[in-house]
């Protein structure tokens, strides 16, 4: 390879995140989340296509989602069974029949992509490989966005991965998200923009403890909540916003 092309390479693999899986015992793993189902699959950032290969290997229909031209164009060649699809994931459109999401994200549009992900309506369940303290706090309800999104979605976290599982080596541990959309939500859809301002106004408002800050911003006393906003559960993020509305 020329020195110019492999500059050009070199940009686009710190440009977009280019952390490629080389340990198939986590590829496995990844596919292994998937609920058994027949729905076809959409990979998000699918590269080298070492997710391509084993998502296709289920016999489910794969559409791989890629920006870089070069992985797109050497993915038609190596996954002639993927419908692949060169463009931007945070432009992608996503299928309007049922699909699941499979995907080991450029770290630096993480928090971009599960929030556009999370506003989607088509899919059922989403694997995600993110950075591993991302992937922690997503699932315990510690970010404001998970608690915006619990009534209708479940996060669960499904274990570390090394970053010596990746090429080139990150700097950090990779982990593992699943998001459920839940079939029963704890709220009604049409609730969804007043529910996410609340829960904004209660992460961000003033007062010490969470039954001060409530006290705060809706005007109720409550008794028994936890001290913070991150040690409330789903359950009780959606009580609370019906007990205050
Ligand atoms: C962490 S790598 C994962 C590659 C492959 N799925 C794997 O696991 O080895 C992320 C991939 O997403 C691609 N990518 C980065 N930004 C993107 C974007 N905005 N839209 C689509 N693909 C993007 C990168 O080119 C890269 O191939």
């Amino acid at each position: 390879m020329s020195s110019r092309r492999k500059s050009a390479r070199d940009r686009a693999r710190r440009e977009l995140g280019q952390n490629f899986l080389v340990d198939r015992g986590v590829v496995r793993r990844l596919v292994g989340l998937l609920d058994p189902s027949p729905l076809p699959i959409v990979e998000l950032g699918a590269g080298r296509g070492a997710l391509t290969r084993e998502l296709l290997g289920t016999g489910r229909p794969v559409t791989a989602v890629e920006l870089d031209p070069h992985w797109a164009g050497a993915l038609r060649e190596t996954c002639p069974q993927a419908r692949v699809v060169r463009c931007d994931m945070l432009a992608f459109r996503f299928p309007a029949e049922p699909h699941v999401v499979v995907g080991n994200l450029p770290f630096g549009i993480t928090t971009a992509m599960t929030r556009r992900l999370l506003a989607l309506r088509g899919w059922s369940e989403a694997v995600l490989l993110l950075q591993w303290e991302v992937a922690r706090k997503r699932s315990t309800g510690g970010t404001m966005l998970t608690a915006q999104w619990a009534p209708w979605y479940e996060f669960r976290c499904c274990g570390r991965v090394r970053a010596s599982s990746f090429r080139p080596v990150p700097a950090v541990d990779g982990g593992v998200l699943k998001v459920h959309r839940r079939p029963r939500p704890l709220l009604p859809l049409v609730e969804v923009k007043r529910y996410q301002r609340f829960v904004g106004a209660v992460f961000t408002g003033r007062g010490r403890g969470l039954a001060e800050v409530v006290r705060n911003v809706t005007g109720h006393r409550l008794r028994g909540l936890p001290p913070l906003p991150r040690d409330l559960t789903a359950e009780s993020w959606a009580d609370l916003y019906t007990a205050t509305r």
